[in-house]
């Protein structure tokens, strides 16, 4: 079981962080936010408004304009995984060789990291297709690895940037649901970006609705049903009304406001 949001400990805090690419583009306006330990937080928004600017500001790939992001414990706490819309697999390695790569970038030997890797491939039900090629995977088996990947070294943070948005609607809920199985197993704190209304809804349980020019949240939705979640979440008049409350407020953000140019 997750711990209630109050008393879970912070991890990372963005302090007012605003991001403009060459002194024009207003990528992202002022985000405050605070990541907890086991949170599964949704950055959800319309295209532009600014959710990959802010994965990549917490990856660290580029500092903000203004404001700060700081890791609690120091920078250098800040340990990520990774997941991108395309699983990004090396075609020539085997499954399990894919998985290997974040320890073997870090000068780990497969040997000495072979049990984690499995275990890894174990949580997402890929271990009897460690010695397969990424050619001879389905697009969701794809993910999987890529999940299995980006949390074999147990990150204190995994990013995962609209992993899901590629592959079909069954392919999509299965994901959906094994991912919710996968974090209770291993406690993992998520920042997942999505288009998706409905798959916020029932993966998260905090969504930022974000909005573009300049790229902003403009509304925190809690969402207040405890994990596991299954298909009763998923027809639960509460799950409706969530997915109203987002979709009121996406709908708003589509109409307001003309193109802006930075100070
Ligand atoms: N390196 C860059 N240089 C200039 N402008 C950029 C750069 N990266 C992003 N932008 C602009 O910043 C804004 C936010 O982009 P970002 O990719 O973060 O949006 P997004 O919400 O992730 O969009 P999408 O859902 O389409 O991926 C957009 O207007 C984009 O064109």
């Amino acid at each position: 079981m997750t711990a209630p949001l109050s008393e879970r400990a912070p991890i990372l805090h963005m302090r007012e962080v605003d991001k403009t690419f060459g002194g024009q583009v207003a990528a992202l306006r002022r985000m405050s936010l605070t990541v907890r330990e086991g949170d599964f937080i949704s950055l959800l928004g319309p295209s532009g408004c600014g959710k990959s600017t802010a994965l990549r500001l917490i990856a660290g790939l580029m500092p903000p304009t203004l404001g700060k992001i700081e890791w609690v414990g120091g920078q250098g706490a800040g340990d990520l995984g990774v997941v991108f819309q395309e699983p990004t697999l090396m075609p020539w390695a085997t499954v399990a060789q894919n998985v290997w790569l974040p320890f073997r970038l870090r000068g780990q030997s497969f040997k000495s990291v072979k049990d984690k890797v499995f275990e890894a491939l174990a949580l997402v039900g890929l271990e009897k297709f460690h010695d397969s090629y990424p050619r001879e995977l389905s697009g969701g088996m794809k993910m999987r690895v890529s999940i299995a990947r980006a949390l074999v070294t147990r990150p204190r943070l995994i990013l995962m940037d609209e992993p899901f948005a590629a592959l079909d609607e069954i392919t999509r809920q299965k994901l959906n649901d094994d991912l919710l199985a996968l974090r209770a197993k291993t406690g993992a704190t998520v920042i997942f970006v999505t288009h998706s209304v409905f798959e916020s809804v029932f993966l998260s349980d905090r969504i930022l609705v974000m909005a573009a020019r300049p790229g902003r949240v403009i509304k925190e939705i809690t969402v207040d049903e405890p994990y596991p979640r299954g298909l009763e979440w998923r027809i639960a008049p509460q799950y409706g009304e969530i997915a109203r409350e987002a979709s009121d407020a996406l709908h708003g953000t589509l109409h307001a406001g003309q193109p802006e140019m930075a100070e």
